[in-house]
């Protein structure tokens, strides 16, 4: 039997094509909802239901926003992207990567909405498709990518335009930003994600290695040559190339890269015919290639083959937000006996303020360090290194972030919801690692409407 749409009992009374619509829609396996111009949601599919439906928050007649967002105003005047606004005025189909609220909690949403049109070109309806991002969290993670900063977000919503197509991806980003997890997520959100994903450090590979490593040899091609080789072109076959530290390819080689994008074939060393590549190229540096190129160390022909789509990856210093989310994810990673570990708010703080020149890499590493000292499972200021304690040590550049301004971030709202969603803690050691009196915390938190009696 087909299911029936969840259709709103008072909402009956919809124009023919509205009507046809919502019966459409129920067999579409994509979650997909169907608005009216108002934001009211009319009607959603099973598969919607399924996804994202919770038995205790009805949607039916209620605003997108306030369901997706907990938002009390529409997406835009929440300093947000708004695709219905957009669409409105297209009076075509709008995307955008948002983060909604799933019955999992805070999830990054791909949604692509398509105005429906009356006979004069009036919108009557919106249809909405929502497609998961599973590539990357907004909630604390194990593995792959997390982050819902709105500079993350702008990387990612690019990393899903792009998978659909074949073209070249660039990631630019300094070290430790997390290039070779967007080149992975650009290959899983592709239709390539079943065929391997290859990864060639170009800075490790001598000139002498390059050609056969890359290309493969044969039998006897050259000295040491003792077998017939594949080359790591043959092994991306059907999936993706990721070539990292493209801005480290000698001249020389960058000519054999060129013809190989090119042509789209490539010869084994000491090979006489030629094989078809079949790979999507993403290549990632740190370097300034366009600087490179104006000096003559990196071929231009090169460089705007490359650079179909480039996407900059931000500094970790440029999305701070996304700090206590990956400081949860690494101690989560990090943990062996299964302890949650957790990091008193004014060490949060001083997470926070700091730059980061070696961006996530840097920061996991220094939870690694610091999860070994804090044996009750509370990460302390003093378990983080004296130059991160120190804002103007030798190591960091001055910040923004005054110590004033670290311990208001250690009193934030969001560290004392922190604390006390955590649970392990009594509210006196609570108040004392928030570092407020016990009065003083009990005032906020019946402020904060999480119980004061
Ligand atoms: N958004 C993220 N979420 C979770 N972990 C991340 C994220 N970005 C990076 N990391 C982690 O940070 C570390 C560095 O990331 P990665 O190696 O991808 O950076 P990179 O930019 O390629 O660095 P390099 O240029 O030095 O090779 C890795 O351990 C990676 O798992």
């Amino acid at each position: 039997m087909t299911p029936t749409p969840t259709l709103a009992a008072s909402e009956t009374n919809h124009p023919p094509q509205v009507q046809s619509l919502i019966s459409y829609l129920e067999h579409e396996a994509q979650p997909m909802i169907v608005l009216d111009p108002d934001y009211n949601i009319l009607a959603a599919n099973t598969a919607y239901e399924r996804q994202f439906g919770t038995a205790d928050r009805p949607y039916i007649g209620h605003k997108c926003y306030r369901i997706s967002h907990h938002y009390d105003v529409p997406c835009d005047q929440a300093g947000e992207h708004c695709p219905m606004k957009h669409a409105f005025e297209l009076k075509g189909p709008d995307r955008v990567l948002h983060i909604h609220h799933t019955p999992r909690g805070p999830e990054h949403v791909d949604v692509e909405l398509r105005p429906i049109l009356d006979g004069e070109r009036r919108v009557v309806a919106y249809v909405e498709r929502l497609t998961t991002v599973r590539h990357a969290s907004a909630r604390p993670s194990k593995e792959g990518l997390v982050g819902s900063s709105a500079a993350f977000n702008a990387a990612l919503e690019a990393v899903q335009r792009v998978s659909r197509s074949n073209l070249p991806v660039l990631l630019l980003g300094e070290s430790g930003t997390g290039k070779e997890l967007f080149a992975r997520a650009v290959h899983e959100a592709s239709e390539r994600h079943r065929g391997p994903f290859v990864v060639v450090d170009c800075s490790g590979l001598p000139e002498t290695l390059f050609e056969s490593e890359l290309f493969g040899h044969e039998k006897g091609a050259f000295t040491g040559a003792q077998n017939r080789k594949k080359g790591l072109i043959e092994t991306a076959a059907g999936g993706t190339l990721f070539l990292d530290e493209i801005g480290d390819v000698p001249l020389a080689m960058q000519v054999k890269l060129l013809r190989l994008i090119e042509s789209g074939t490539f010869r084994r060393v000491g090979a006489t015919e030629t094989q078809q590549a079949d790979f999507r190229l993403v290549a990632a540096t740190h370097k300034p290639l366009q600087q490179m190129m104006a000096e003559g160390a990196f071929r231009q022909d090169l460089y705007y083959r490359i650079a179909a789509f480039p996407i900059v990856l931000p500094p970790l210093r440029e999305r701070r937000s996304d700090i206590p989310l990956l400081v949860d994810s690494f101690l989560q990673r990090g943990s062996r006996s299964g302890q949650r570990v957790v990091v008193q708010p004014a060490a949060m703080a001083l997470l926070q303020a700091h730059d980061w020149p070696g961006n996530i890499r840097e920061l996991r590493n220094v939870l690694e360090r610091a999860r070994l000292f804090a044996d009750d499972g509370v990460v302390r200021a003093e378990h983080l290194p004296e130059w991160l304690r120190a804002p103007h040590g030798p190591h960091t550049q001055p910040s923004a972030v005054s110590r004033a301004d670290m311990s208001a971030a250690a009193q934030s709202d969001e560290a004392i919801r922190r604390l006390v969603a955590d649970g392990r803690l009594s509210r006196k050691e609570m108040a004392a690692m928030a570092g407020l009196s016990e009065r003083t915390f009990y005032r906020r938190l019946k402020a904060l409407g999480l119980g004061g009696n």
